[in-house]
Parts: C-alpha cells; sequence; structure tokens
C-alpha cells in the first residue's frame, strides 16, 4: 500500500479547511498576536500641531542667522501648555519637547547652544538651518488615513500605532475553537497516583500549547475511556461548542480498542484519509464532520506532539487567518545515520551552534516515540526524506526547530 506524503497530506488539510469569518471587537491590551479583521482609518492627525522636538527656543530663523544673535525670551510653552502669543522680530519662547511651536516662530535652537543672559535674555551659539527641531502637523499620519490594513498582525508597533490613532478597540478574528479530547482506559490526569496498568495522560498539555503558540483557543475536553458512547459525547460536546477542529489523541491505530475512527464515522464524519508516510506518526487520521476539521492524531506522546507540528500549527494558523511559519532551517550531522526506509522520518536531535553561526545537529541514540524525555531535550527534528541514503558525520541536513 503507497501511504500518502506528508506534503500531500498537508495541502489536502489546509485546502479543505475553511477560515471561519467571526469577528470581535478587543481592547488594545488583548489584541497582541491577533489578526485584523478590517482597515484602521486614522481617528485624529498626528502631530495634531507643529511641535518641538527637543528643549530650547522656539525662534524665527532670520533672527538667529549670524552666531551670537541676542534674543529676549517672551514666554514658555509646554507640553500639554502652549505658548498664546506670537514671537516677534528679536524675541524667543522657551520650549520643550513635544510642545506646541509658537505663531511666528519657524525653528527651534536646543537649549545646548544657547547661554543665558542677565534680564531674561540669550545668546545663540550656533546658527541652526531654517525649520530644524520641529515636527510638522500631520507628518506622521492624518485623520482618515488607513494606518493599518485588514490582516495585519498585531504586534508591538502596529498596536502602539492602532492606539496613537485613537482607537480603544480594534475588529480582530475571533480565534479558532481547537476541541482536545484524550482517548484511552489506562490514562488518569497529571497529579494521579497510577495503577499497575494506568499512565498519566500528557499529550493534550503539548499539543494545547502548540494550538496556543499559533493562535488557536483551546477547548479541553479531558480524558475519555475507549468507549464508543464515551468517545460520542466528547464528539458532540465538541460540536455544541462550535468547534473548528476536533484534535483525538490515542486511539487511531489498527488494535481491537482503537475505536475512535469507527465512532466518529457512525457519526457522519468523511474521512478523507488515515496513515501517512511518515514516522512518528503513521496512523494520522484526518477527516470532517458538518464543517469541523477532525486530527486523529496517535497516542504516543512524540508522535502527537510531530503530528501536531506538522499538521496542527499550519491548520490553526490557516484557521486563525495568521501567516504560515517556518521552522526549517540546515545543520551538519555530527553522526552517521543510515539509509532511510518509505517513512519520512523525523529523528529527535540535540542542536549546537559553531563559532561561525552554523548549527550541527546531535541525534539521539534512542528514538522511540513513547520517550517524552529524549523529545524535550531535543531542539530540532532532523528531516529524512522517504528513502535517503545513508549519511556521514558532517553532511549536511534539514532541520525543524523546535526552539
Ligand atoms: N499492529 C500495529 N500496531 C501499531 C501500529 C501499526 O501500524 N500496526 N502503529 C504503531 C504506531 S506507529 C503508533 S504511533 C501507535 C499509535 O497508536 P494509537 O494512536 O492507537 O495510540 P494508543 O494505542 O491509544 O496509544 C499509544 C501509546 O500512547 C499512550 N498514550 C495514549 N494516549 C496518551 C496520552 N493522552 N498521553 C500520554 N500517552 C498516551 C498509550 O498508553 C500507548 O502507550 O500504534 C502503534 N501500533
Ligand atoms: O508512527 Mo508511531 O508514531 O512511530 O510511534
Amino acid at each position: 500500500m503507497s501511504l500518502l506524503s506528508v506534503e500531500d497530506a498537508l495541502a489536502r488539510v489546509i485546502e479543505k479547511a475553511r477560515p471561519h469569518g467571526r469577528t470581535e471587537r478587543l481592547p488594545l491590551h488583548d489584541c497582541l498576536g491577533r489578526v485584523l479583521a478590517e482597515d484602521i482609518t486614522a481617528r485624529v492627525t498626528h502631530p495634531a500641531f507643529d511641535n518641538s522636538a527637543m528643549d530650547g527656543y522656539a525662534v524665527r530663523h532670520e533672527d538667529i542667522v549670524n552666531i551670537g544673535a541676542q534674543l529676549v525670551v517672551i514666554g514658555q510653552s509646554a507640553a500639554g501648555h502652549g505658548f498664546q502669543g506670537e514671537v516677534r522680530a528679536g524675541e524667543t519662547v522657551r520650549i520643550f519637547t513635544g510642545a506646541p511651536l509658537p505663531a511666528g516662530a519657524d525653528t527651534v535652537i536646543i537649549q545646548e547652544d544657547t547661554e543665558k543672559l542677565s534680564g531674561g535674555k540669550i545668546r545663540t551659539l550656533f546658527a541652526p538651518a531654517k525649520g530644524r527641531h520641529i515636527r510638522l502637523a500631520g507628518q506622521d499620519f492624518v485623520e482618515g488615513d488607513i494606518a493599518l490594513a485588514a490582516g495585519s498582525v498585531l504586534d508591538a508597533g502596529r498596536l502602539t500605532l492602532a492606539a496613537s490613532t485613537s482607537h480603544e478597540r480594534l475588529p480582530v478574528f475571533e480565534k479558532p475553537r481547537i476541541a482536545i479530547v484524550a482517548t484511552g482506559d489506562e490514562l488518569l490526569p497529571p497529579g494521579s497516583a497510577p495503577g499497575a496498568d494506568q499512565i498519566i495522560a500528557s499529550n493534550t498539555y503539548g499539543v494545547a500549547a502548540i494550538v496556543r503558540e499559533n493562535g488557536g483557543e483551546v477547548l479541553d475536553l479531558g480524558i475519555v475511556p475507549d468507549d464508543e458512547a464515551a468517545i460520542s459525547a466528547a464528539v458532540a460536546k465538541a460540536q455544541d461548542a462550535g468547534a473548528d477542529v476536533l484534535v483525538t489523541l490515542g486511539g487511531a491505530s489498527v488494535g481491537d480498542h482503537d475505536l475512535v475512527q469507527s465512532t466518529l464515522l457512525s457519526r457522519g464524519m468523511v474521512l478523507d484519509f488515515w496513515r501517512i508516510a511518515m514516522r512518528p506518526g503513521k496512523p494520522l487520521m484526518v477527516g470532517e464532520l458538518s464543517g469541523m476539521t477532525v486530527l486523529g492524531l496517535p497516542g504516543n506522546p512524540v508522535s502527537s506532539l510531530v503530528c501536531a507540528l506538522l499538521f496542527l500549527e499550519p491548520l490553526t494558523r490557516h484557521l486563525a487567518h495568521l501567516p504560515p511559519r517556518s521552522r526549517m532551517t540546515t545543520a551538519r550531522l555530527a553522526t552517521p545515520l543510515p539509509a532511510n526506509d518509505r517513512r519520512q522520518d523525523y529523528v529527535r536531535a540535540r542542536l549546537t551552534v559553531e563559532s561561525d553561526g552554523s548549527l550541527v545537529a546531535h541525534p539521539f541514540a534512542r528514538q522511540d516515540s513513547s520517550m517524552m524525555n529524549v523529545f524535550a531535550q531535543s531542539d530540532g527534528l532532523i528531516v529524512r526524506v522517504p528513502h535517503a541514503a545513508a549519511t556521514s558525520s558532517g553532511d549536511p541536513c534539514n532541520v525543524l526547530r523546535l526552539r
């Protein structure tokens, strides 16, 4: 049987999943990492008035062309407290950064370039060019300008701009809702004391982290036993909550207790594919149930995390209207690797940095997909295409960065 390749599988997942159009208006503090759903138009002009970029004196340029000019200080203009009069020949106004430029003045001379004289006068020690240290009204943006376009991902700079255009809330896309359910009679939540044939369910936490890192909202449906009715009830909960994606963990393989797929099919899921040419993660299952994408991840923790990185991360970003993220880089192998079989291999590895900045990948000797400790120590996954030839140490390799 020829298995679907990772690339083809991902293309199918993305192609079928349509990003929702739900939007919400959120306070600025809650908008970090979110995607603008509409263009944002400036509600004010910035700067709203000509003002000084420095602490100094507002002058008429024609008065200070000659170094050593003497001017009478007739008042001051501070930020929030402008000077009401006008600067006339031989006069100046003490001015501070951000303060409105008084009428009549066209230049600011910084205070370090002046000397205070008695009798409320100053003398200039330098002759700045006309217009120096003045920020002109509207030089940043003008009321009515499109300040941010729909589709912009909101980061520090864009949030600051949005605030300065006087928007207190922004229209953003809602986060896609990703429901996660762990299946297995052997599973107990972290904090429990497992009996002889029980284990701690861990996958949910890593998979949820990948969802959250990529702009999704997690709906944790907990643990359900290997029982059709229980699995069916969890699926119904995901549907009732309006989940965009249902992620099932475990029960994806061929064992007698692997009931996830049959239960979903009996609820009307249309199966797209099951099993792909990758290791770990071969039993990956993808389908659709009434507009909800179903991603059935294998139970082995490393398999579920690798599948989540390869499929759930791009899917979540797609549904969140976020641009794709590339984790790929190149390195040189620290140790030889044998020829690969027909499954694309994701080899857990530590990464070190050489003095020239290049990366060296050190594959772990043990690659069992149940070993979370090895995965947690890994900085990357060496990606080996199907049927890759044996490689020697020093050979280049492609690496999917984990951190
Ligand atoms: N005859 C075959 N057996 C298996 C095949 C196969 O092709 N033929 N595939 C193997 C591969 S590869 C994988 S991966 C696993 C995946 O199987 P399932 O998705 O059915 O996973 P389970 O059997 O439910 O669990 C596997 C393993 O992981 C533990 N587990 C399950 N859920 C969690 C959880 N939430 N947190 C932590 N650990 C979990 C579970 O106890 C098992 O040890 O199948 C192979 N078998
Ligand atoms: O494909 Mo499984 O995920 O090797 O353990």
